[in-house]
């Protein structure tokens, strides 16, 4: 199973420092939606540049211009980009489009969707590379939240699949026996004291 850390700060100066500490540990790193709404494309291209030997992941949360939106984040240097899967079939397929151009990939964040297992089939037949199955930081505060329901989704959806929804240390096990090819980690690595440790733990938790 692949770590990916996602970076929810708001400057490209927080996400490089995070991702020169973080990523020895990491194989893909995020640039978080608030981060490429605050610091713009540009964080991007800074991030691509400081690793270029890691996969990086731009969250842009698309809903709408499905094909333009994936165009500038990949000609930024984005290797994935996200797109709900609460948006048509149309928008997917416009950034799948734009994919196939500059040879990167599409992952649809299945975050507010009510059948996660059902769109993750329909959007994979779609050619996105994978979903994620995502509880989001609101959800994830309110009373009851508990990742179970995502790691249960994951499994019976049957398709390659990515979870988020405050995983950490205690947890992580349970995300890589559920199948998922990737754990994505945010708060637990940037919220760490140190943030290289923490992402270094998450890691030595992956069997
Ligand atoms: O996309 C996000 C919020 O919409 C977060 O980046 C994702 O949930 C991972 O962060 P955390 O581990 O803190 O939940």
């Amino acid at each position: 199973m692949k770590l990916q850390f996602a970076m929810d700060t708001l400057t490209t100066e927080a996400a490089l420092e995070l991702a020169a500490a973080a990523a020895p540990h990491v194989d893909i790193l995020e640039l978080g939606t608030p981060l490429i709404k605050s610091a713009g494309l540009s964080a991007i291209t800074a991030v691509k540049a400081a690793h270029p030997d890691k996969i990086v992941f731009a969250d842009l949360k698309t809903m709408d211009a499905g094909e333009l939106e994936a165009e500038i984040a990949f000609a930024a240097g984005a290797d994935l980009v996200t797109v709900l899967g609460s948006a048509g079939d149309s928008t997917i397929v416009g950034a799948v489009k734009a994919a196939q151009k500059h040879g990167k990939g599409v992952v649809v964040d299945l975050i507010g969707v009510a059948d996660k297992p059902k769109r993750a089939k329909e959007v994979v037949a779609l050619g996105v590379e994978f979903v994620e199955m995502h509880a989001g930081l609101d959800e994830q505060a309110e009373d009851g939240f508990t990742l179970d329901t995502l790691l249960r989704d994951g499994a019976t959806a049957g398709v390659p699949f990515s979870v988020a929804g405050g995983i950490n240390a205690a947890t992580i096990a349970a995300v890589q026996e559920s199948g998922a090819q990737i754990a994505v980690a945010g708060g637990a690595i940037y919220g760490a004291p140190d943030v290289g440790a923490a992402a270094a733990a998450l890691r030595a938790a992956i069997v």
